[in-house]
C-alpha cells in the first residue's frame, strides 16, 4: 500500500545545537536505509518549511506506524498519513 505522508519537524528549545545534527544525522542513516530498501519510495522537502512529503510503500498501517515509530526525530515530528488508493482515471 503507497501512503503520503507529512511530517513536520519542530525540536523543543532545551536541545543544543549538537544534540539537534545528532538526531539530524541518525535521522538521515535511518532515511536512507528505507529508500534503499524501497520501503520510502520517494522524500520531498516543503519549500519554505521545516517539513517534508514522504511517499512510503509498506504492507499495512501497522508496518507504517512501525517504520514511522522507528525515525529517531519521531518524539520531535507531527505526522499526518494518507492512505493512496489507484484513481481511476490513472493510465498506470
Ligand atoms: O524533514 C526532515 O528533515 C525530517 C525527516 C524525516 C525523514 C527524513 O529523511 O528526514
Amino acid at each position: 500500500m503507497l501512503y503520503m505522508t507529512r511530517m513536520d519537524v519542530a525540536f523543543p528549545p532545551h536541545l543544543s545545537a549538537a544534540q539537534i545534527a545528532d538526531f539530524q544525522a541518525r535521522e538521515k542513516e535511518y532515511s536512507g536505509n528505507l529508500q534503499r530498501e524501497g520501503t520510502i519510495v520517494g522524500i520531498w522537502r516543503i519549500v519554505g518549511e521545516y517539513a517534508n512529503h514522504c511517499l512510503f510503500d509498506v504492507p499495512d498501517n501497522d508496518t507504517l506506524h512501525e517504520v514511522l515509530s522507528g525515525f529517531p526525530m519521531f518524539p520531535y515530528m507531527k505526522i499526518k498519513v494518507t492512505p493512496l488508493a489507484k484513481h481511476p482515471n490513472s493510465i498506470s
